[in-house]
């Protein structure tokens, strides 16, 4: 996907893949034994589970493309914010709540490293070749031990043309093994989804895992 097709669908509002409620996974499955530790959001839009995670007493560091999705996460919470440049990205932060505005693939440029990172709907947002390069960069933003809570999407009939897309479990093992340890923590189905409930979709799971990086 280019970064047009994203910032269009920011100025459109076409924002399907926002939650109001906070994701189901991270609430169960939240891996931060270390309330302090600073948590990577990749791919980040305007996500309440940054707030969530922020509440639980984590430094966050959100990475989205769209001004307009930084600009409505402060407003839409009331936060005021402080706003500067840093390397490529403008940086959006209140307290300990940074969201770099910019291209996650320049994110080594900010030259830190993560024990933990939280991806809801960021890899399903991202064409096959671009998952690639995506797993191949968090490897080198995690630490040895560090852990990614990784909430995916599968769906029926697959379709590859626009996100969200379908990342099967074995996709994710191919993406990840070589620098992961791979643990399927559980998938649940939403029958209620609307797609499937028009009979687009057959079926339609939210799948979760816990990575953590080998040395
Ligand atoms: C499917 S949405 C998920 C947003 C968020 N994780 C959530 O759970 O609501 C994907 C987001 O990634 C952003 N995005 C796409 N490509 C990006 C890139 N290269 N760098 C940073 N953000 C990107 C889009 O603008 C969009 O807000």
């Amino acid at each position: 996907m280019d970064s047009e097709f994203w910032h269009q669908r920011w100025q459109e509002n076409r924002i399907g893949f926002h939650q109001q409620e906070v994701n189901r996974w991270l609430r169960s499955c939240w891996l931060g034994a270390q309330p302090h530790e600073p948590v990577l959001v990749p791919l980040c839009g305007k996500s309440h589970d940054m707030l969530w995670l922020h509440e639980q007493g984590h430094p966050v560091d959100g990475v989205e493309l769209s001004a307009l999705a930084a600009e409505q996460f402060f407003s839409d919470n009331q936060l005021a914010v402080q706003v500067s440049e840093i390397g490529p990205y403008r940086c959006y932060q209140h307290h300990h709540l940074a969201l770099y505005q910019g291209d996650f693939f320049a994110a080594k440029a900010l030259g830190r490293r993560y024990r933990l990172v939280y991806d809801r709907a960021a890899l399903i947002a991202l064409p096959a070749k671009m998952r690639r390069q995506y797993a191949q960069l968090i490897a080198q933003l995690v630490e040895v031990d560090g852990t990614i809570l990784l909430v995916t999407l599968e769906y029926q009939p697959v379709q590859q043309s626009q996100p969200p897309f379908s990342v099967s479990e074995p996709e994710v093992r191919a993406l990840f093994a070589q620098n992961f340890e791979i643990e399927l923590l559980g998938r649940v189905a939403e029958p209620d989804h609307p797609r499937v409930q028009t009979g687009e979709l057959s079926a339609f799971d939210e799948v979760a895992y816990r990575l953590t990086r080998r040395g």
